[in-house]
């Protein structure tokens, strides 16, 4: 088997394994990234946030976003661009909705589109991840694209990249391809994971 065809069997795999929770599971789940989440400062004091709607099975963050609100920190939801670039749009519970291509719900009427570089802290899907940040998605390029530029910045800077996944989501190395854009922290309903303490023996020889 190929590279390609490992890949695609491991994303099936990994996105099984999360749509086959019982709603117990993933309640608790939910419960348990509040707790990671609160494990990371930025999570109490930045001001713009940016995360997802939890669809295919994901990590619900309904018990992540109403905190911010009460704060005084601002939400922010992915919306498709051109050329697979996401801009995200300011959202609060109650506000409308569409799907987006991939039958995912975005903002429906955005009064104000922001670039990831005006984010502060995002909140990044994955199907699975390692240690080191380094992260396997749907397959979209969105995340890699649209963070790009952090690649051409020393690490951590803003916005900080957060994985959120379930622990068993975790993989022993995820290959890096050269556009990949690591994560900093992954946050599962067990820990927190910063990845700049990862082992340096994980490392891959150049
Ligand atoms: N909740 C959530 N929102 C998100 C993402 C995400 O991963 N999760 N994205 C993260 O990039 C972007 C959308 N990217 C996506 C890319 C592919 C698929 C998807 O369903 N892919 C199919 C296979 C490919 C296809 O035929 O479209 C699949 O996985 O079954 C969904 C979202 C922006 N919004
Ligand atoms: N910065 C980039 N510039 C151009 N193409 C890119 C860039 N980043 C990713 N891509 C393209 O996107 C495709 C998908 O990348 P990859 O498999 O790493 O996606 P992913 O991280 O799993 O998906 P997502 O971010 O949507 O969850 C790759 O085949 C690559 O060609």
């Amino acid at each position: 088997m190929d590279a390609t065809a490992q890949r695609r069997e491991l994303r099936q795999r990994l996105a099984e394994q999360r749509r086959a929770l019982s709603p117990a599971e993933r309640i608790a789940a939910a419960q348990g990234l509040r707790r990671s989440l609160e494990q990371l400062p930025e999570y109490f004091t930045d001001a713009r946030v940016a995360g997802y709607w939890a669809s295919h099975g994901e990590l619900p963050l309904n018990l992540v976003i109403p905190p911010l609100a009460n704060r005084g920190q601002q939400f922010l939801l992915p919306v498709i661009g051109r050329g697979k670039h996401l801009r995200f749009a300011p959202w609060q519970s109650g506000d409308a909705v569409q799907p987006n291509r991939h039958g995912i719900p975005e903002p429906a009427a955005p009064g104000e589109l922001l670039e990831p570089f005006q984010l502060d802290l995002v909140l990044v899907p994955l199907l699975g991840f390692d240690r080191r940040g380094h992260r396997l998605g749907h397959g979209g390029g969105y995340y890699d694209r649209s963070f790009a530029f952090l690649n051409e910045q020393v690490r951590p800077t803003e916005p900080l990249l957060v994985g959120i996944a379930y622990d068993f989501q975790e993989l022993e190395i995820v290959n890096k391809e050269p556009w990949d854009v690591a994560l900093d922290f992954v946050a599962t309903n067990r820990e927190l994971i910063d990845c700049s303490m990862s082992d340096p023996e994980l490392e891959t020889p150049a």
